[in-house]
């Protein structure tokens, strides 16, 4: 069996008298995508800042590579994109991708190729020399979905990467992330879109701090006896009978 690059073990975070998450259990493996679905405020992004060393478990343990985060020699093999873009407004596209790509060491050549293929996977080629002060929100979660790509990280994590991205862009983004999880690279991703939860190889569904059910969302749909993870989801949530 292939050594769990995330192992999560009766995880559990408060926020003062608020525990938000609740004894949560899961691994990713090399060669996997794990989709984290939950409605607003369900733990998703906790669970991923606990992971990587952003919050401080309150109980349970969180490792990646065997290893508690933060560790910085881990650093070069994970790429977090988060919620909320950092990116740098006065700069152009191209010049927040050198310039993260500089950060992960990549060298001159490495960096303009790798911008090259990323840009192409966004669909950002045109506004490539277009400063993020004019990108729209959707362009701004593009390229920090491409700055994340950058560097071929063995781990990514990407927490809402979709948002405010068209349905087409979408599909091209899941072949690229397809792609990654074959060449034996791993993905933890949060969504709220109930198609792309179809797409991951296990899904996990968080409601109220806690893993309702982990499993391929095949079997998730065989035992809830429906035909979408949309279904599977509002029978856990208890919305439908
Ligand atoms: N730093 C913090 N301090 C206090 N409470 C927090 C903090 N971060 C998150 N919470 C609370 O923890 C709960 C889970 O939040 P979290 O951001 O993990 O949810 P989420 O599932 O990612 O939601 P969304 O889909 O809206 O991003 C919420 O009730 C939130 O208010």
């Amino acid at each position: 069996m292939k050594e769990a690059i995330i192992s999560l073990t009766h995880l559990m975070k408060k926020f003062s008298s608020q525990t938000v998450l609740k004894d949560v259990t899961l691994a990713v493996k090399p060669g996997e995508i794990v989709g984290l679905i939950g409605p607003s405020g369900a733990g998703k992004s906790t669970i991923i800042k606990t992971t990587l060393g952003m919050e401080v478990a309150d109980g349970g343990s969180a490792t990646v590579f065997g290893k508690t985060m933060p560790n910085r020699q881990l650093l070069s093999k994970i790429d977090y994109m988060a919620q909320t873009d950092a990116l740098y407004d006065s700069l152009t596209a191209k010049e927040n991708l050198a310039f993260y790509g500089r950060m992960k060491g990549l060298n001159k050549t490495e960096i303009q190729n790798e911008i090259e293929h990323v840009i192409r996977v966004v669909d950002l080629s045109q506004d490539l020399n277009k400063r993020v002060s004019g990108y729209s929100g959707g362009m701004m979660r593009r390229l920090s979905l491409a700055i994340a790509l950058l560097g071929n990280p063995k781990l990514l994590i990407l927490d809402e990467p979709t948002v405010g991205i068209d349905p087409a862009l979408r599909r091209q983004i899941w072949r690229e992330l397809a792609k990654i999880r074959n060449e034996g690279r791993a993905i933890l991703i949060t969504t709220h879109v109930m198609d792309e939860a179809e797409l991951v190889d296990n899904v996990a569904l968080i409601l109220d701090g806690k893993i309702m059910a982990f499993d391929t969302p095949k079997k998730l749909k065989q035992q809830y006896q429906v035909n979408t993870i949309e279904d599977v989801f509002l029978k856990a949530e208890g919305v439908e009978k």
